[in-house]
C-alpha cells in the first residue's frame, strides 16, 4: 500500500473532524453522531474560524465548556443540512394519472399514495451559498435536484438512488429521476467515478455501482436516448475506475485459468472523517501506526461495499478488529460488474456504436466465465465470497477453501443478472438452496445469519437485498419463483406498513425475524425518511398490487 493509494483531504474536514474529536470531548458519547460536526457550514473564512477555536479555552482532555462549544457552534456556523434546501419536484402530483392500478385495499392504496408523497419531504437542491462560497462547505456542489436518503443521510448517495429511481419511476416522476442520474453523472466528470455520496470526505471512496441500471430503468420508461449518449462517456469512466489496479485482482482458478475479478478498495487509511471518533476507538487495539492505517483502509472499503458493517468482511467474525474488505473478492459486486458491462453494450447498440457494443459483450462473457469458476459452490448451490490469500498484485492461486462459506442475501445476488436468471436449470438450484438458507423469515429475507450486532447482518433486513432478490426470481418466469417472489414482497410490504403505522415514519431497515419492527445495531441510530425503502415499497406494490380482500396485518 502507497501514499498514492490514498486521496488528500480538505483544511475543512480536517478542522471539521477535531472539531468532532472535541464535541465529543464535551458532549460525550450519549446521542452523539459525528457526522453531524462534518456536515456544519462555515459562515466565515475558515482561518477566521480556526482562530476563535483556537481562542476556546480547553482542559487537558480536550473539552471545552459545554456553554462555550454551543456558543461557538452557533456563532460560527450554520445548522448541518442547512445548505441543502428543499425543493419542490416539478414533476411529482398528489396522486398521478394510473398510479398503482393493481393496489385495490384501500388502506394500503392510501399509505401508498403516502409513501409516494414523501418524494416531496426528500427532494432537495444545493443552495446557491454551496456554489457563492464553496469552501465553506463540505457538501458537494452538485447541478440539479436530488432525492436524499433521509434524516443524518442529507446528501445523495450512490447506490440508495438506484432505489430510489425504482420508485420515482413508479411515481411517473422521470424528470427528477434523470436530475439524480445527472448529477451522478456530474460527479464522474469531476472525479473520474460515482462517489459514495456528495461530500468532500466521501471522494476517496465510491459505492456499489449501479448507475448503468438506473439509466438503463430511466430508459426502458421512457425510451429517452438522448440520456443514453450523453451517459455513455460516462459510463465508460466508470467502468475503468472499477477496473483500476487496485480494484483489480488476478485468481488463477482450478483449471489454471486465469480469471479477473474486482474487489472493494478505497483510497483512505485514516478515520473516516464522519466516523473519525468511532474509527479511532476502534482502532486503538492496534499499536503501530501502519496497522492502524491498513484497519482504516478496511473500514472506509466496507463503506465502498454499502455494507458497513457485516461479519462478511471480518477474518473472524464478530471480531470487528478483523475487518479485511480489501482481502475479500465480492461476488455482488461482480454481479454489478456484469449488469454494467450488458449495460453498456446495450447503449453502445441502441446508439449506433457497434464496436463497443461488441467490445463489452465479450468483456462480460469473460467475466460470466469468472463469476462461475471462482464464485459458485456446487454442493451449497450459491455463489460464495472468495478470500484473498494475500493483497499483493500478483496472481492469486484459486482454492475452495478460500471460498467463504457463511450465508448472506449477496451470495444470491448473480440471480438479478440476465446470464444467470434466464438459466432455468440454475434458478430452480439456487432456489431450493434458498429456501432452505435459513434467510427467509418472518418479515423477509435476513442479510447474514451471524447476530454480531453490525447493521449489515442477522436479523436486519435491508430493502435493496429484499429487491435484488425478489426481482431476479421473477424475471425468470419460473412460476415456484414468482411465488416465492410475491412470499417476500409480502412480508416486506407488511413489516413497512405496520411499522409506518406504529411510528408514522418510513424506516432504513427492518428486524425481519419479528414483523413490525424496525432494524438496529451498527454504528449510528435508526435513520428513517427513507429513500431505498419508499422505492421498494412502491415497486413491489407496482409489481404484485394488493388485493382488496387481503389484509395486511403481521
Ligand atoms: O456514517 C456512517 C456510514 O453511513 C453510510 O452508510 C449507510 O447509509 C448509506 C445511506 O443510506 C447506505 O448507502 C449504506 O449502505 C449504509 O451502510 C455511508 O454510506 C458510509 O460511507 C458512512 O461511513
Amino acid at each position: 500500500q502507497s501514499m498514492d493509494d490514498v486521496k488528500p483531504s480538505t483544511p475543512l474536514v480536517s478542522f471539521l473532524e477535531i472539531l468532532q474529536h472535541t464535541a465529543f470531548n464535551t458532549f460525550g458519547n450519549s446521542n452523539f453522531d459525528p457526522k453531524t460536526y462534518v456536515d456544519l457550514p462555515l459562515k466565515f473564512p475558515l482561518s477566521v474560524t480556526d482562530h476563535a477555536f483556537h481562542n476556546l479555552s480547553k482542559s487537558s482532555t480536550g473539552s471545552v465548556s459545554v456553554h462555550d462549544l454551543n456558543r461557538f457552534i452557533e456563532t460560527y456556523f450554520h445548522a448541518a443540512g442547512h445548505d441543502l434546501v428543499y425543493s419542490d419536484p416539478e414533476d411529482f402530483v398528489p396522486e398521478p394519472d394510473g398510479f398503482l392500478p393493481k393496489v385495490k385495499n384501500p388502506e394500503v392504496r392510501a399509505w401508498a399514495i403516502k409513501v409516494h408523497s414523501l418524494w416531496k419531504n426528500l427532494s432537495r437542491k444545493v443552495s446557491s451559498e454551496v456554489k457563492t462560497h464553496p469552501n465553506y462547505h463540505t457538501l458537494l456542489p452538485v447541478p440539479g435536484s436530488v432525492v436524499i436518503p433521509g434524516s443524518r443521510f442529507r446528501e445523495v448517495y450512490y447506490w440508495d438512488s438506484y432505489w430510489v429511481i425504482r420508485g420515482l419511476l413508479v411515481s411517473k416522476m422521470y424528470k427528477t429521476a434523470k436530475s439524480i442520474v445527472t448529477n451522478l453523472i456530474s460527479l464522474i466528470e469531476e472525479y473520474g467515478f460515482v462517489l459514495n455520496g456528495a461530500r468532500a470526505y466521501y471522494t476517496n471512496r465510491s459505492q456499489p455501482p449501479l448507475l448503468s441500471a438506473m439509466i438503463y430503468e430511466i430508459y426502458a420508461r421512457t425510451g429517452d436516448i438522448e440520456l443514453v449518449k450523453r451517459s455513455l462517456p460516462a459510463l465508460l469512466k466508470e467502468h475503468e475506475f472499477w477496473n483500476s489496479d487496485i480494484h483489480k485482482v488476478n485468481i488463477s482458478d482450478a483449471q489454471g485459468c486465469t480469471r479477473t475479478l474486482n474487489r472493494y478498495y478505497a483510497r483512505w487509511n485514516k478515520p473516516r472523517p464522519e466516523s473519525s471518533t468511532m474509527d479511532k476507538a476502534s482502532a486503538s487495539k492496534f499499536t503501530t501506526v501502519s496497522e492502524k492505517q491498513h484497519f482504516y483502509r478496511e473500514l472506509a472499503s466496507a463503506a465502498e461495499s454499502g455494507w458497513d458493517f457485516s461479519t462478511r468482511w471480518m477474518r473472524h467474525p464478530p471480531n470487528f478488529t478483523t475487518l479485511s474488505t480489501t482481502s475479500v473478492i465480492p461476488v455482488d459486486l461482480n454481479a454489478f460488474l456484469l449488469g454494467m458491462e450488458l449495460n453498456i453494450a446495450f447503449f453502445a447498440n441502441v446508439t449506433g456504436d457497434n464496436r463497443t457494443a461488441e467490445h463489452f459483450l465479450q468483456i462480460s462473457d469473460v467475466r460470466k466465465e469468472a463469476i462461475n469458476s471462482v464464485f459458485w459452490n456446487a454442493n451449497m448451490k450459491q455463489w460464495l465470497d472468495s478470500w484473498l490469500s494475500n493483497t499483493t498484485h500478483e496472481v492469486q492461486v484459486w482454492d475452495t477453501l478460500h471460498q467463504n462459506q457463511n450465508v448472506f442475501a449477496s451470495n444470491f445476488v448473480p440471480l438479478w443478472m440476465k446470464p444467470f436468471y434466464s438459466d432455468a436449470l440454475l434458478v430452480s438450484n439456487v432456489l431450493k438452496s434458498l429456501k432452505t438458507s435459513g434467510l427467509l423469515r418472518a418479515a423477509g429475507v435476513a442479510t447474514s445469519l451471524s447476530d454480531s450486532g453490525q447493521q449489515w447482518d442477522f436479523p436486519n433486513g435491508w430493502a435493496p437485498l429484499q429487491h435484488m432478490l425478489v426481482e431476479g426470481l421473477i424475471k425468470s418466469g419460473l412460476e415456484e419463483a414468482r411465488s416465492l417472489a410475491e412470499e417476500i414482497a409480502i412480508r416486506w410490504i407488511t413489516t413497512n406498513y405496520i411499522v409506518y403505522k406504529k411510528t408514522g415514519v418510513m424506516h432504513e431497515k427492518f428486524d425481519v425475524e419479528h414483523c413490525g419492527e424496525f432494524g438496529g445495531g451498527g454504528e449510528y441510530v435508526p435513520q428513517t425518511g427513507f429513500g431505498w425503502s419508499n422505492g421498494v415499497v412502491l415497486a413491489f406494490l407496482e409489481e404484485f398490487g394488493w388485493p382488496e380482500d387481503r389484509k395486511i396485518e403481521c
